[in-house]
């Protein structure tokens, strides 16, 4: 389902992304807690060492998409269009290794098409192939992704919006609440996390925490 970006911004507020490897606990118990906390949309993300492929991995995002479907939270997968397309999921995210965002879009028709962008050039090119968001970091150091790029910190928020680049965007790369606010301060529309809600203690009173600080903030606007 394609979105207007103010609906886009809405969702973006507080971004869960995890896959099996990322949790300790039940995949599906972490998310529902997540859920509870309130987070606005969810990415399944299934990579790193030890994650499932083929059926198992069809099975776990079907149970996923199920939970999410029963509290309204639109799910987005991560490169895997065959399996978007297969379950019906509302949108992919991309990186700038996967296919170009143009072929993917003709491929999902009007689902959510988020990109991943390091570089104005980068983000210009998605916008013209039709992406929705952009995921723009690691604005902080982060423990999840091994081949993450170089920590950008605000800076590329901040040579997009002095761009006048207006499509929403959310932030990535080791967030938690105590560094959460300062994102929505440079006018991001949210922030995506991984660990800090898969491995807490509570993912629930993690995601509420964030949610708090990304709202207040977001208010101040
Ligand atoms: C590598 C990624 C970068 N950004 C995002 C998102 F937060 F969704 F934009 N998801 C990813 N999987």
């Amino acid at each position: 389902m394609a979105v207007k970006s103010a609906k886009m911004r809405e969702l973006l507020r507080l971004y869960f992304i995890m896959g099996s490897a990322n949790c300790s606990d039940n995949p599906e118990e972490v998310l529902r807690s997540a859920i509870k906390g309130g987070i606005t949309l969810f990415q399944f993300r299934e990579k790193g060492k030890g994650c499932f492929q083929g059926e198992e991995k069809l099975h776990l995002a079907k149970r996923l998409q199920s939970i999410c479907r029963e509290n309204h939270i639109p799910f987005i997968v991560n490169d895997d269009i065959e399996l978007a397309l297969e379950i019906d999921a509302d949108g992919v995210h991309i990186g700038q290794e996967d296919e170009p965002a143009s072929v993917v879009r003709k491929k999902i028709g009007n689902k959510i098409l988020g990109v991943s962008a390091h570089n104005l050039g980068e983000a210009k090119k998605a916008i013209d192939e039709g992406a929705d968001y952009l995921g723009i970091g690691p604005i902080y150091p982060t423990s999840t992704k091994e081949d993450a790029k170089a920590v950008q910190g605000l800076s590329f928020i901040r040579e997009l919006k002095n761009a006048n680049i207006n499509i929403p965007i959310v932030g990535i790369g080791g967030i938690t609440a105590e560094n959460a606010a300062p994102i929505i301060g440079t006018r991001a529309d949210g922030v995506s996390v991984i660990t800090a809600i898969s491995q807490a203690d509570s993912p629930e009173a993690s995601a509420r925490m964030l949610y708090k600080a990304v709202h207040i903030e977001g208010n101040k606007q």
